[in-house]
């Protein structure tokens, strides 16, 4: 790897690394906190971890992965589920872009972009960790959205999309022949798709028969921008 590069991915850690702590620090004793999925979020949930356990700092969580939940268990935070708690005080989790002028977001780049978005959604406060090279000044025009899709529904899905002059494509997996299959078991078909208004298309795409949730997310209180030096905060 050249040095460069070397370098620039260090000072990506860095910045998650802090934007976590930071996001962890916003936890209060009694919170029921939703819990995010990504690396920037296992960053956030080994730090609240910790906070449990050296400051004895009461919260239950409520995991919006396999991982984020094996992650919980495995640093000792309480977990309860959607059943025993509707309501969530604030929910912590990743993003793969956010847009600069509408703090739009698009979600998904881990496949948990449905659990992410009920559980992101019905906090009372829904707040975002990025390094400052996800901020873009146009959403989606490198990232595509993703969308979870029942597996019977994958083709008139892709039929659908192409009908909206978009560019859609199978997830496929790396390590496993085939295509992606979620935590729901479900597909995922990624999409670049025009994203000039993210809340109709967020609507648009989850009124397709057979898609169960797109990976755009437009109800955010506040994102945690991070670099090497500081966290910047971004809200409506
Ligand atoms: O939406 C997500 C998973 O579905 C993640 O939050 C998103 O992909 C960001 O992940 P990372 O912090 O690893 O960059």
């Amino acid at each position: 790897m050249a040095k460069s590069s070397l370098k620039s991915s260090s000072n990506v850690e860095n910045a998650k690394f802090r934007v976590a702590k930071e996001a962890a620090n916003l936890v209060k004793d009694g919170m029921i906190v939703g819990l995010g999925s990504g690396t920037t979020a296992n960053l956030f949930i080994d730090e609240l971890g910790r906070r449990v356990a050296e400051e004895e700092l009461s919260v239950f969580g409520i995991p919006t992965s396999f991982e984020s939940r094996m992650l919980a268990i495995q640093y000792g935070i309480p977990l309860v589920s959607l059943d025993e708690y509707g309501e969530i005080d604030i929910a912590i989790d990743g993003a793969d872009e956010v847009d600069k002028k509408s703090l739009c977001l698009i979600k998904g780049g881990g496949g948990c972009h449905t659990l992410e978005k009920i559980i992101d959604y019905c906090a009372k406060e829904f707040v975002v960790m990025v390094d400052e090279n996800k901020i873009v000044d146009s959403l989606g025009d490198k990232t595509p959205v993703p969308l979870e899709v029942l597996p019977i529904a994958y083709s008139t899905v892709l039929n659908e999309l192409l009908k909206r002059n978009a560019a859609p494509s199978i997830r496929m997996a790396d390590r496993k022949m085939g295509p992606v299959i979620t935590d729901n078991g479900n597909m995922i078909i990624d999409v670049f798709i025009d994203l000039k208004n993210p809340e109709e298309t967020e609507k648009e795409l989850n009124s397709i028969p057979g898609v169960v949730e797109n990976g755009i997310f437009t109800k955010v209180d506040k994102i945690l921008v991070g670099s090497p030096k500081k966290v910047k905060i971004l809200s409506k």
